[in-house]
């Protein structure tokens, strides 16, 4: 049986912090595919490409139109035996592209309990009953905010940024403090200073918000370098001040904005990942990136942001794990199960393995660096998705080969032994990247 290599027509959603017209690459993607509704227009935003079978914005099959989801609901071999067994006759991931221009919302997804929970009790703001662990893979140089600082840093800001201490509360600011800096102690203790620090800053009034947000700007803005005594050694104190002023000019007065002091700022290159779990606060503040997830688009917002606010549920769920942030970041590794031909060595072309601890997806990064570098892979018994982010070349699945370049999308039924041969000059590169479950 032939297996199927079907391009994708994927949408493209218009968040309000995405790049505005062709600046997005998630619209320049889209746009790469024809379409008979889709435009892009100069001052209009283009936050993410969807790709996958998820209902809010399915992919098609670009010859017939049909929906990715129709065809695998038809056919549960594309996806495999195990995968359809298991997941149901969809995709158990959500591949997308993010182009970021101002911050998303600091945001939590709920895990699969809490999912269900949400889910039944308003499914208009929280769609899905399943959990949405995800993975970003920095495609230009990305700014994010993720998971709790080291409580050591946020003793320290508590005690420099006079503004953040009013809003957290004197008492809770005061305990904080004294459990951040107890030597060993009870870490269930420990995160609970944390929790009640952390929602005493939130459910700061209007008022103060505003009232304090003028004071922090006016610091950031007066005192530079110095700002927060120059801040930690993570983040430095001019990293901190062009960051609030960054996110006062994008949000105005918002509790988000003293959120910063509670997490980890982390930059990633090209090709470096993160990773977070369910119930892991988080918010992207710049860059492209290629993110992978469970099938869901549960958020939980808590600032930043003009969508469906749920604080005390974010205040609630989350774990307030603590940790610096290289344990955030992944580590790629090489892909054992891909062949490289000899173009492809000599012009040292990559192939590379982002696999998290969950068995929905991992991503498979492919550079091929110059004319005829070729990557052979072994048949995978799983369904995959592949992009094209940079460059051109050629995909094929056995007798089908078709032609592909930066932004095209294509769909790999399971089983198929897949062949991806660059097209560009010596000196240049073809990307793309591949998601895929296999279980
Ligand atoms: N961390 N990234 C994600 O979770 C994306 O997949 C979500 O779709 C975005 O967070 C959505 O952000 P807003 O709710 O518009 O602020
Ligand atoms: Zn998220």
């Amino acid at each position: 049986m032939q297996v199927p290599l079907i391009r994708l027509q994927c949408g493209v959603n218009s968040y309000e912090w995405g790049k505005k017209g062709s600046e997005s690459a998630a619209a320049r993607f889209a746009a790469a595919t024809p379409s008979d509704n889709l435009s892009i227009q100069a001052d209009k935003p283009y936050a993410e490409l969807w790709m996958g079978t998820h209902p809010s914005n399915p992919s098609k099959d670009l010859t017939t139109g049909r929906t990715l989801l129709d065809l695998c609901a038809e056919n549960q071999l594309l996806l495999s035996e195990s995968v359809a067994s298991k997941y149901g006759s969809k995709l158990p991931f959500l591949f997308k592209v993010l182009s970021i221009h101002k911050a998303l919302s600091i945001q939590a997804h709920p895990n699969k309990k809490l999912a269900e929970q949400l889910h039944a009790r308003d499914s208009k703001n929280y769609p899905d009953d399943n959990h949405k662990p995800e993975m970003a893979i920095a495609i230009t140089p990305f700014e994010g905010l993720c998971g709790f600082r080291p409580l050591g840093e946020i003793a320290h800001f508590l005690e420099t940024v006079k503004p953040l201490r009013t809003l957290v509360g004197e008492s809770e600011a005061s305990q904080f403090v004294q459990a951040a800096n107890q030597e060993g102690g009870d870490e269930a203790a420990k995160k609970k200073a944390l929790q009640t620090a952390f929602g005493g800053l939130m459910s700061s009034s209007p008022e103060d918000v505003d009232r304090e947000t003028a004071s922090l700007v006016k610091l950031a803005e007066s005192e530079g370098a110095d700002f927060a005594a120059g801040g930690v050694s993570s983040t430095k104190g001019a990293v901190l001040a062009e960051l609030v002023t960054r996110l006062n000019g994008q949000f105005g007065s918002d509790i988000g904005i003293f959120v910063l002091f509670f997490l980890n700022f982390v930059t990633l290159q090209p090709g470096e990942a993160l990773f977070l779990v369910a119930d892991d606060i988080h918010a992207y503040v710049s860059g492209d990136i290629v993110e992978c997830m469970a099938a869901s688009d549960n958020v939980v917002r808590a600032g930043l942001t003009p969508k469906f606010k749920d604080v005390s549920t974010l205040v609630d769920m989350l774990t307030y794990n603590y940790a610096p942030i290289d344990e955030q970041k992944m580590t790629p590794t090489e892909y054992p199960y891909a062949t490289l031909n000899r173009n492809a060595y000599s012009s040292g072309s990559s192939v590379m393995l982002y696999d998290p601890p969950i068995e929905e997806f991992s991503v498979v990064r492919t550079l091929l660096r110059g004319e005829g570098a070729k990557a052979t892979f072994d048949p995978l018994e799983g369904p995959s998705i592949v992009i094209c982010t940079g460059g051109k070349g050629t995909i094929a699945v056995g007798p089908t080969k078709q032609e592909i370049q930066e932004g095209y999308v294509f769909f790999v039924g399971s089983t198929a032994e897949l062949v991806l041969e660059s097209a560009v000059g010596q000196d240049e590169e073809f990307t793309t990247f591949k998601a895929f479950c296999e279980i």
